[in-house]
């Protein structure tokens, strides 16, 4: 298949985004440009949480590793998390397929029932070069899909439907398991509240492609602009060894060192607001490669839509409650209006000083 078909339009949407801007730089911050340093993350073996022993302490170690990485890095690498290597290499082999496919078929998706209205590239808000993203993506409501491979589906997406189920099934598992220990961390004993708020059908999968960036220096436009997630967490599986994550870490943006055996866990906007700002939903982007294609996916831990979201602790409140609906209307609102998201700064109870800086930046 010649890629021509395959690929987006990105050129020409670039292209018309930098006429648009009065100078080539425009918009691009000039430290985007310094080398950035590559970190590994802390990495937790969650092994002790899954055997069957009476080795306490060690899960105890493990539950204190995984609230400390919370807390400190806000995103972190977890080995022998559970998930076989069979889940995960047979959602890649799908995932690989299904963007291989015509630029057309994509969009339209006429062939796949529950990919209707899934398919998202570039930035169609975007304004200037700095708010587009140079990748393609299927964003999936996983109601869609848990519980659909058990009837008899027929059709060539039926492989990749199932693989998706498969992953979503154990990625569900995995972070309920993560959430209640980040929730005991925190002093909420015997908390039902994830298990009872976050259902398999109410998460949602992303799976993210993005091409080479030939034109010019990767740092000119990202894959994936700076954001938080607006989720509680997102398992995040990078499916080869192309680099291209960054996240912000003590004020400044470090590269990620990828990990051939871990997955990535990224906490989210709605457990920085749940905890009170104990936990860090931290800035994170991917960045282009000149020369190889990169493919990611995140699966998004969420609540029902009618789900309140308030301050956990006994501390006072740093943002206001808010229903996971009012959050996700708001960030549809403000990258309508600014083409990029705010998140959390909009909810801060005393956010004056903040609403004015976030606006002038814009
Ligand atoms: O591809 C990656 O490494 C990150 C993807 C991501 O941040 C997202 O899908 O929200
Ligand atoms: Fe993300």
């Amino acid at each position: 298949m010649d890629s021509a078909s395959t690929n987006p339009p990105f050129h020409k949407a670039f292209k018309t985004l930098m006429e648009k801007t009065q100078r080539e730089r425009e918009g691009f911050d000039e430290t985007e440009l310094v080398e950035i340093e590559e970190c590994e993350l802390p990495v937790i073996d969650l092994s002790p949480l899954f055997e069957e022993n009476d080795d306490e302490v060690a899960r105890e170690e493990c539950k204190s590793e995984i609230a400390r990485a919370s807390k400190e890095w806000g995103v972190f690498h977890v080995v022998k998390h559970g998930i076989s290597s069979e889940v995960l290499n047979g959602l890649r082999i799908e995932q690989e397929k299904v963007f291989k496919l015509p630029f057309d078929v994509k969009k339209n998706n006429n062939d796949f029932n529950f990919f209707a209205g899934s398919y998202r590239w570039g930035s169609p808000t975007a304004t200037n070069i700095k708010q587009f993203s140079w990748s393609e993506a299927f964003h999936i409501p996983l109601a869609d899909i848990m519980g659909s491979t058990t009837s008899t589906t027929t059709g060539p997406n039926n492989t990749l439907t199932y693989r998706i189920e498969q992953f979503a099934w154990d990625a569900y598992n995995l972070a309920q398991t993560l959430a209640d220990i980040l929730a005991e961390k925190i002093g909420e004993q015997n908390s039902k509240f994830f298990r009872e708020n976050c259902l398999p059908t109410t998460c949602y999968l992303r799976m993210n492609r993005y091409p080479p960036f030939p034109m010019a220096s990767p740092s000119q436009v990202h894959g994936l602009i700076p954001h938080t997630d607006s989720c509680f967490l997102t398992i995040l599986l990078l499916q080869d060894q192309v680099r291209g994550l960054q996240l912000v870490k003590d004020g400044k943006w470090i590269a990620v060192k990828p990990n051939p055996h871990a997955l990535t866990i990224n906490i989210g906007d709605l457990f920085q607001a749940w905890s009170n700002g104990v936990y860090k939903s931290v800035e994170h982007r991917v960045v282009t490669n000149p020369e190889f294609e990169r493919f990611s996916t995140a699966y998004f831990f969420c609540p029902f839509n009618e789900t309140v979201i308030e301050n956990c602790s006994k501390q006072p409140s740093v943002y206001r409650r808010f229903s996971y609906q009012e959050y996700r209307q708001q960030v549809r609102d403000d990258v309508q209006k600014f083409g990029t998201k705010i998140g959390l700064p909009n909810f801060l109870l005393h956010n004056t000083w903040c609403r004015t800086s976030v606006k002038e930046n814009i």
